[in-house]
Protein backbone atom coordinates (compact mmCIF):
# COMPACT_ATOMS: atom_id res chain seq x y z
CA UNK A 1 0.00 0.00 0.00
CA UNK A 2 1.62 3.58 -0.73
CA UNK A 3 1.52 7.02 0.82
CA UNK A 4 -0.88 7.52 -1.69
CA UNK A 5 -3.55 5.29 -0.60
CA UNK A 6 -2.50 5.23 2.80
CA UNK A 7 -3.38 9.38 3.08
CA UNK A 8 -6.82 8.54 1.14
CA UNK A 9 -8.03 7.19 3.97
CA UNK A 10 -10.13 8.75 6.37
CA UNK A 11 -9.61 7.82 10.43
CA UNK A 12 -12.76 5.89 11.73
CA UNK A 13 -13.58 5.89 15.48
CA UNK A 14 -10.97 2.73 17.17
CA UNK A 15 -11.62 2.41 20.76
CA UNK A 16 -9.68 -0.29 22.74
CA UNK A 17 -6.59 -2.38 22.69
CA UNK A 18 -7.63 -4.75 19.28
CA UNK A 19 -7.11 -1.90 17.72
CA UNK A 20 -3.29 -1.45 18.56
CA UNK A 21 -1.18 -2.42 15.70
CA UNK A 22 1.54 -4.97 16.11
CA UNK A 23 4.93 -4.39 15.55
CA UNK A 24 5.13 -6.19 12.11
CA UNK A 25 2.33 -3.60 11.02
CA UNK A 26 3.65 -0.66 12.22
CA UNK A 27 7.54 -1.60 10.38
CA UNK A 28 5.04 -1.92 7.27
CA UNK A 29 3.00 1.46 7.79
CA UNK A 30 6.55 3.32 8.71
CA UNK A 31 8.41 2.57 5.61
CA UNK A 32 5.77 4.19 3.48
CA UNK A 33 6.57 7.48 5.82
CA UNK A 34 9.94 9.16 5.30
CA UNK A 35 11.45 10.58 8.23
CA UNK A 36 8.78 9.89 10.80
CA UNK A 37 9.75 7.47 13.79
CA UNK A 38 8.48 5.53 16.71
CA UNK A 39 8.75 6.88 20.14
CA UNK A 40 7.14 6.53 23.06
CA UNK A 41 7.95 2.52 23.81
CA UNK A 42 6.20 2.16 20.39
CA UNK A 43 3.01 3.72 21.60
CA UNK A 44 3.53 6.93 19.27
CA UNK A 45 4.87 8.65 15.85
CA UNK A 46 6.49 11.87 15.54
CA UNK A 47 8.29 14.06 12.69
CA UNK A 48 9.61 17.75 13.25
CA UNK A 49 8.87 19.49 9.79
CA UNK A 50 10.93 22.73 9.10
CA UNK A 51 9.93 26.09 8.06
CA UNK A 52 11.45 28.99 7.22
CA UNK A 53 9.88 31.06 9.39
CA UNK A 54 6.88 31.46 12.03
CA UNK A 55 4.33 32.75 8.99
CA UNK A 56 5.08 29.33 7.64
CA UNK A 57 5.27 27.46 10.44
CA UNK A 58 1.64 28.49 11.69
CA UNK A 59 0.65 28.06 8.28
CA UNK A 60 1.30 24.52 8.34
CA UNK A 61 -0.38 23.99 12.09
CA UNK A 62 -3.60 25.31 11.09
CA UNK A 63 -3.86 23.37 8.06
CA UNK A 64 -2.97 20.23 10.20
CA UNK A 65 -5.46 21.21 12.62
CA UNK A 66 -8.18 22.10 9.80
CA UNK A 67 -7.42 17.93 7.97
CA UNK A 68 -7.44 16.92 12.00
CA UNK A 69 -10.78 18.42 13.17
CA UNK A 70 -11.98 16.83 9.93
CA UNK A 71 -10.79 13.29 10.76
CA UNK A 72 -11.52 13.55 14.15
CA UNK A 73 -8.48 12.81 15.32
CA UNK A 74 -5.73 14.65 16.46
CA UNK A 75 -1.84 15.35 17.28
CA UNK A 76 0.42 16.31 19.94
CA UNK A 77 1.68 19.83 18.33
CA UNK A 78 5.37 21.10 19.27
CA UNK A 79 6.46 24.31 18.00
CA UNK A 80 8.67 27.05 17.64
CA UNK A 81 10.05 30.24 14.94
CA UNK A 82 10.86 27.80 12.28
CA UNK A 83 10.09 24.07 13.28
CA UNK A 84 6.71 22.06 14.03
CA UNK A 85 6.74 18.37 15.70
CA UNK A 86 3.93 16.50 15.08
CA UNK A 87 3.09 13.09 17.02
CA UNK A 88 0.60 10.95 16.55
CA UNK A 89 -0.81 8.36 19.11
CA UNK A 90 -4.38 7.14 19.57
CA UNK A 91 -5.61 7.76 23.26
CA UNK A 92 -8.83 5.41 23.00
CA UNK A 93 -6.35 2.58 21.88
CA UNK A 94 -3.12 3.42 24.52
CA UNK A 95 -0.73 2.83 21.12
CA UNK A 96 -0.96 3.53 17.46
CA UNK A 97 -3.88 2.58 15.16
CA UNK A 98 -4.33 2.70 11.95
CA UNK A 99 -5.79 6.42 12.11
CA UNK A 100 -1.96 7.87 13.25
CA UNK A 101 -0.59 6.16 9.98
CA UNK A 102 -3.70 7.83 7.86
CA UNK A 103 -3.19 11.04 9.55
CA UNK A 104 0.57 11.15 9.12
CA UNK A 105 0.39 10.24 5.41
CA UNK A 106 -2.08 13.26 5.26
CA UNK A 107 0.07 15.88 6.53
CA UNK A 108 2.81 14.58 3.99
CA UNK A 109 0.39 15.34 1.81
CA UNK A 110 -0.45 19.27 2.85
CA UNK A 111 3.42 19.63 1.61
CA UNK A 112 3.23 17.82 -1.38
CA UNK A 113 3.52 21.08 -4.40
C1 LIG B 1 -14.91 10.98 20.28
C2 LIG B 1 -13.67 11.20 19.47
O1 LIG B 1 -13.78 10.57 18.22
C3 LIG B 1 -12.42 10.67 20.18
O2 LIG B 1 -12.30 11.24 21.45
C4 LIG B 1 -11.17 10.90 19.37
C5 LIG B 1 -10.82 12.36 19.18
N1 LIG B 1 -9.46 12.53 18.76
C6 LIG B 1 -8.51 11.63 19.10
N2 LIG B 1 -7.25 11.86 18.82
C7 LIG B 1 -6.29 10.99 19.18
N3 LIG B 1 -5.02 11.26 18.88
N4 LIG B 1 -6.59 9.87 19.81
C8 LIG B 1 -7.83 9.53 20.14
O3 LIG B 1 -8.07 8.46 20.73
C9 LIG B 1 -8.86 10.44 19.76
N5 LIG B 1 -10.11 10.17 19.99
Amino acid sequence: MSTNTLASQHCTPRKGKEHALDQAKVTDLLAQLPGWQVVADGKAIVKDFKFRDFHHTLGFINAVGFMANQEDHHPDLEAGYGHCQILWSTHDVGGLSLNDFICAARVETLLEH
